[in-house]
């Protein structure tokens, strides 16, 4: 079970998750209340070991910015949010980088992991990054390939959302905070454990 935990923006916090065998580490860098500056994320990407992606995650910027960022942060993996079409991936596929594509589950049925030339594919609730679980067994096209589950995950509920779901992965935000934003290390092991049990 691939684990990313997203929206991080403290050292203390990547090395817990990474620690905690998290497969991805993501940085907001996109306007969020976990946004981050490319040169913070630059500072915590370069904590994060070669076995893990460094993610940075964009939702509105132009290709042209999101380039700019992603080069100042050094991550190894840009995400993209949103109203991004299969031109924005083919405008960013000499990036020596993955990508990951993450679309709305309950609205997409373009749910093929590599549709749009993408490595991962994140099936999430509507409104990303806010912790509100949706029904993840009522998705318009069966999910294929390198998929990750995200939107409302949390270490109660992640067992019973991956044997309902079957992803190949899950992403998680919310659920292992304290208060908006501000992530907890001990949340982030109990979701990494209880994720890779699942798996
Ligand atoms: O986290 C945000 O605030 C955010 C804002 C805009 C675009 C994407 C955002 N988060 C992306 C993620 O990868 C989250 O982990 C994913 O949506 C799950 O979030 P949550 O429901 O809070 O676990």
């Amino acid at each position: 079970m691939f684990v990313k935990i997203c929206g991080l923006r403290s050292v203390e916090h990547v090395e817990a998750a990474v620690a905690a065998g998290a497969d991805a580490i993501g940085f907001l860098l996109s306007r969020s209340p976990r946004q981050v500056t490319p040169s913070e994320a630059a500072v915590l990407a370069a904590t994060v070991p070669d076995h893990v992606l460094s993610v940075g995650v964009f939702a509105t910027e132009t290709t042209e910015q999101i380039r700019r960022d992603a080069e100042a942060a050094g991550v190894d993996t840009i995400q993209l949010h949103g109203a991004y079409k299969h031109e924005d991936f083919q405008a960013l596929a000499d990036l020596p980088v993955k990508l990951i594509r993450a679309i709305a589950g309950a609205e997409d049925p373009n749910t093929d992991c590599g549709a749009y030339g993408e490595d991962l594919l994140i099936v999430d609730a509507a409104k990303p990054g806010s912790g509100e679980p949706w029904d993840w067994t009522r998705l318009p096209a069966e999910p294929t390939g390198h998929w990750l589950l995200a939107g409302g995950l949390s270490p109660d509920n992640v067992a019973c959302a991956v044997a309902e779901a079957r992803p190949w992965g899950v992403d998680v935000s919310s659920g292992v905070e304290v208060s908006r934003g501000m992530k907890d290390p001990g949340l982030i092991r109990d979701f990494i454990t209880a994720a890779k049990q699942a798996g």
